[in-house]
């Protein structure tokens, strides 16, 4: 059996258990086994590659965008009509092979797009440079997910391909952890109910051969999300759903589509500017300000850096030895107990704070 075959044999297991308390644990394992046969798959894709081939993207501007979705459904017409980027556009599949990146300024913020070669089915295991392109998409700040007005269904299968990645869209990360032990068995603590039980919670450990571990749940999760945690590799980012090519139907028409996805025709440039609005929006920046020691504050230029950051992420912007030699780290606003409270590197930083930066001369 290929490992394809394995999957199908184990999902069709799945699908034809019942599902009830009597099961779950059963289940549970079966969904660990998968999960593992999974990641085999994207690592034998990788090694298929040899490694060569890979695209080579340089990230720049304040946060990175990425264009997922099939071929010719209007990505690289998309990019060009919101960037610099000059892209090729065709009436057939696959006529962007590379991954070409433009630059959108819009209100203080300069944002990279990137628009990648059409993803389909298979793609997490490698088809259609598929592995090239989803190790582009994970290390970006926010998806378009792209469909056009004559296959919006497709979206299950890109959701599916970017689940098969370890790319979770529109989650957080579990606030679950685990700590491996020498010795003691699984014991699990939590601070909510949890809906899978934990027998379940020792059998999907045990598929990943961890026997002894401190298991704290402090949220509800599911035998999916528990296996996110043991795996460790999965990626969490935003994402958006962009409906291209409305120019093509009625508003009648138009009106079956989910509400939460952003109508547009990037051909005849309608809705761009909610678009726009909408991919700043998602990006949650912040402004912050910075004030040399012993002088004023620069407020006419804030350094523009995305929600949550901390002081260590404000230093690798600045310089790339600034972490290495950050000392302290003085800071006023939202985020300080008082003004020009003493932080360090972990210190996340609030919209519109003030920061110093003491370094080691
Ligand atoms: N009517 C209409 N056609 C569009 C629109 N956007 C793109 N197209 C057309 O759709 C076709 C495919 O456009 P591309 O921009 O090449 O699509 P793509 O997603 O980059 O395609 P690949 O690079 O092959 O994956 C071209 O013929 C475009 O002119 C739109 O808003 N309306
Ligand atoms: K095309
Ligand atoms: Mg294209």
């Amino acid at each position: 059996m290929t490992i394809e075959e394995e999957i199908k044999a184990i999902q069709d297991e799945i699908d034809k258990t019942q599902k009830n308390k009597a099961t779950e644990h059963h289940i549970g394992r079966l969904k660990a086994k998968m999960a593992r046969l999974k990641d085999d798959l994207i690592k034998q894709a990788m090694s298929k590659g040899g490694g060569t081939g890979g695209y080579s993207v340089k990230k720049s501007g304040d946060a990175t965008v990425t264009l997922v979705g099939f071929p010719s459904v209007g990505k690289s017409t998309l990019i060009n009509k919101l960037t610099d980027a000059r892209s090729e556009v065709g009436a057939y599949e696959f006529t962007t092979l590379d991954v070409v990146p433009g630059s959108m300024e819009y209100r203080d913020a300069k944002i990279q797009i990137l628009d990648l070669p059409g993803l389909v089915k298979g793609a997490a295991a490698g088809k259609g440079r598929g592995r090239e392109v989803i190790s582009v998409i994970r290390g970006c700040d926010l998806i378009l997910m792209i469909l056009d007005v004559f296959n919006f269904d497709h979206i299950a299968v890109l959701e599916k391909e970017l689940y098969d990645a370890g790319i979770r869209i529109n989650q957080r990360k579990p606030d679950v952890t685990i700590t491996r032990t020498l010795k003691g068995g699984v014991v699990v603590t939590s601070t909510v109910d949890t809906t899978i039980d934990h027998e379940t919670i020792k059998t999907i450990l045990g598929e990943y051969k961890i026997h002894n571990a401190l298991v704290n749940i402090r949220e509800d999760i599911t035998a999916d999300q528990l296996i996110d945690v043991v795996r460790d590799n999965r990626v969490y980012i935003p994402a958006v759903l962009v409906l291209n090519k409305i120019d093509l139907v009625d508003k009648e028409h138009l009106k079956k589509f989910p509400k939460d996805a952003i109508k547009i025709s990037a051909d005849r440039e309608l809705n761009l500017d909610v678009l726009k609005e909408t991919i700043y929006d998602h990006l949650g920046f912040i402004n912050i300000y910075l004030k040399p020691q012993g002088d004023k504050a620069d407020l006419e230029e804030p350094m523009i850096m995305r929600g949550g950051a901390t002081v260590g992420d404000v230093c690798d912007r600045l310089h790339k030895d600034f972490r290495r030699k950050f000392r302290y780290a003085k800071v006023w606003g939202d985020s300080a107990k008082h003004a020009g409270q003493r932080v360090g590197v972990d210190h996340t930083l609030c919209d519109g704070d003030i920061l110093t930066i003491i370094i080691q001369k």
